[in-house]
């Protein structure tokens, strides 16, 4: 089944819990937290104490997304602090096997984020292990950035390479995505679709929800 997932990234973080609410009763799947360090990405957004403060009023999944260097150092406290998937970049660890059992040890799912550039054959040998394969379709950082075409047949390379392994993961997607790009973005197989301006930056995000979902078709 497809899923929207709002990165909070695009919220009024003066209205936090109000636009979590909000988007909560529009009907996202998950709420999207974005984490980066200043390292990574070139910029800084929310950490920990941020979630820890949202955490307790979210009923749908909390999906963190960490924009850091050597994630492994965060993954206990990002787990505790109520987090439920946590997704980790092929970038930015030299253990990715070890810290994706980390997650896992935590109680979370397991994701794995890959930068545009970055090839899908680099996970060949780590899908058994992946739950949820992120395909970034900007460059990690900021918000209101347009999808870049390329990245598109990267989300098909991910369908083969989880068909090929056996494997039932969700792929997701982040970054440009709107009702004019996600159909593509559905067509080559994601099926869970981060949305950040798209959704925040719309006065009705009810509306804006379900014109996503719409456009992504039925699955
Ligand atoms: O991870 C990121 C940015 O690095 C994203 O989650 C963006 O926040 C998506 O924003 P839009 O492109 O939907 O505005």
């Amino acid at each position: 089944m497809n899923k929207i997932a709002p990165s909070i990234l695009a919220a009024d973080f003066g209205q936090l819990k109000n636009e979590l609410k909000d988007v909560e009763a529009a009907g996202a799947d998950y709420i999207h937290f974005d984490v980066m360090d200043g390292a990574f990405v070139p910029n800084i957004s929310f950490g920990l104490p941020v979630l820890q403060s949202i955490a307790p009023s979210i009923s749908i999944p909390i999906d963190v997304h960490l924009m850091i260097d050597a994630p492994e150092r965060y993954i206990d406290a990002y787990a505790t602090a109520g987090a439920d998937i946590i997704t980790i970049h092929q970038e930015a660890t030299n253990h990715l096997h070890s810290a994706l059992q980390q997650i896992k040890n935590a109680g979370c799912k397991a994701g794995v984020a890959i930068n545009p550039a970055t090839p899908v054959h680099t996970l060949d040998a780590i899908i058994q292990d992946i739950d949820l394969l992120l395909i970034m379709t900007i460059n990690p950082g900021f918000g209101g950035q347009s999808l870049i075409r390329e990245t598109v047949k990267k989300i098909a390379q991910a369908n083969d390479l989880a068909t090929r392994a056996n494997r039932q993961i969700e792929i997701e997607v982040d970054g440009g995505i709107t009702k004019e790009t996600i159909a593509d973005c559905a067509a080559a197989g994601a099926n869970v679709f981060v949305a950040g301006s798209a959704i925040f930056q719309s006065s009705d995000r009810k509306k804006a929800v379900e014109e996503l979902r719409l456009a992504a078709g039925s699955k």
